[in-house]
């Protein structure tokens, strides 16, 4: 029988389920019970204001202990299976700063965009954006893949990093990550994600595009 080059049959099959998103609070301070943690609970609103289509949330919150933050990764994609994983906190230059490092521990491949886009994105908000070594990575296992991404600890950085900035009049001045990441998790096989677009606007090939 023919094969049918239609633009549909061309689209990365994505698996009929909702998202799984892991979500991972990096802070000694928070972990201890210092001050309460605003890293979850902002990733959370992020994440209600973003998303239309479906999804579900494993939460964390851990020191800032290397093999700690190592371990929680491998759990949350290897055990719970999510498609995305992201952190917030310990990407900074201080000592106890090791997200980086507990990150690329997990990672089977880098995806060096993500931090070099982040970066970008920090400086149009605080000089001191370079003091971040956040990574993105790949962690896949046989037969599951995921997507890994540190971003800042401050609170106020997570709608930043993941959302961009827009001027006045709402035109994008600078793209946020997010933009890239459902097409993204279409290319390592898990489900279609879906947008508020007036929060973030996912850019897709056309021909990877649904027909709405
Ligand atoms: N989970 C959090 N909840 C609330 N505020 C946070 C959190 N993580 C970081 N912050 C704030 O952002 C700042 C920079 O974050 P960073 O990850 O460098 O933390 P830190 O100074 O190493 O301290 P800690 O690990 O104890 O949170 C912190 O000093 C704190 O004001
Ligand atoms: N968008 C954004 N990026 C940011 C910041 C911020 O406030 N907003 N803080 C910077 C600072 S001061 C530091 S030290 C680094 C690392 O922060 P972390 O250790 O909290 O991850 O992130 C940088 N990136």
């Amino acid at each position: 029988m023919a094969t049918q080059h239609t633009a549909q049959a061309q689209r990365p099959v994505s698996v009929q389920r909702p998202l799984r998103v892991g979500l991972i609070s990096i802070s000694d301070r928070a972990s201890q019970g210092v001050y309460a943690d605003e890293g979850v609970p902002s990733l959370r609103t992020w994440f209600e204001k973003a998303l239309t289509s479906p999804y579900e949330v494993q939460e964390r919150l851990v020191a800032d202990e290397r093999d700690v933050i190592t371990s929680t990764i491998i759990e949350l994609v290897d055990i719970l299976q999510c498609d995305l994983v992201i952190t917030t906190g310990g990407t900074g230059p201080a000592r106890r700063d090791v997200t980086p490092e507990a990150t690329l521990a997990a990672a089977t491949r880098e995806m060096p965009g993500f931090g070099e886009q982040m970066r970008q994105i920090s400086l149009k908000f605080v000089p001191t954006a370079i003091l971040s070594r956040q990574v993105g990575v790949l962690r896949e296992t046989d037969d599951h893949a995921a997507l890994v991404l540190n971003l800042p600890g401050q609170p106020k950085a997570i709608a930043q990093t993941l959302e961009g900035l827009k001027d006045d009049h709402g035109n994008v001045v600078v793209s946020g990550i997010f933009a890239a990441v459902p097409y993204c998790i279409d290319l390592i096989g898990g489900p279609y994600i879906e947008t508020d677009e007036s929060v973030v606007k996912p850019f897709r090939p056309k021909k990877a595009a649904k027909v709405k």
